[in-house]
């Protein structure tokens, strides 16, 4: 990748700061809530929140859109389709599909950093249908075949 992520911030999200890695290492990206006003997820509740942001990748790459543990941990609030796949031809707001797996309910703030987005280079090979595959010591076992 040029090391370049280009971002477009949709236009009711200007005040909402950039995506930021929050440490040297960090490997995603935060991502904020772009929500007018409080939502409050209760227990069990899906809801599709907006991020304020558009992405355009380079080609052969995607975005994944990740829980944050310490919400997961503290409060069992997660994404119900983790990882998020965000295809490098989306232009489309980056939304999040919020679920609260946790007990209480949970009051999701504007600008409050929900997700984390991780961009990795991924792999298009050319589909090809055969009659045969080869042959392997494992064959069809699986699913704890070699034991747990
Ligand atoms: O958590 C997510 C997942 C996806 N998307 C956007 C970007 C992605 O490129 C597009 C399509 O996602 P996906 O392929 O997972 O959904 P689909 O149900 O297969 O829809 P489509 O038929 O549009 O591909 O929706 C998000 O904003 N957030
Ligand atoms: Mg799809």
């Amino acid at each position: 990748m040029s090391e370049v992520l280009k971002i477009k911030r949709t236009e009711d999200a200007k005040d909402l700061p950039l995506p930021q890695y929050m440490s040297e290492g960090a490997a995603g990206m935060d991502l904020y809530a772009n929500v007018k006003e409080d939502v409050v997820l209760k227990p069990g509740d899906i809801k599709l929140i907006p991020t304020g942001i558009k992405i355009e990748l380079p080609k052969n790459y995607e975005a994944q859109i990740r829980p944050r543990s310490g919400l997961a941990l503290n409060y069992g609030i997660t994404l119900l389709n983790t990882p998020g796949t965000i295809d490098s031809d989306y232009r489309g707001e980056i939304k999040l599909i919020m679920i609260n797996l946790g007990k209480e309910e949970f009051i999701i703030k504007r600008g409050q950093r929900v997700a984390q987005m991780v961009i990795n280079q991924i792999t298009r090979p050319k589909i090809v249908e055969v009659d045969n595959l080869s042959e392997t010591e494992r064959d069809v076992g699986g699913f704890g075949h070699t034991g747990i």
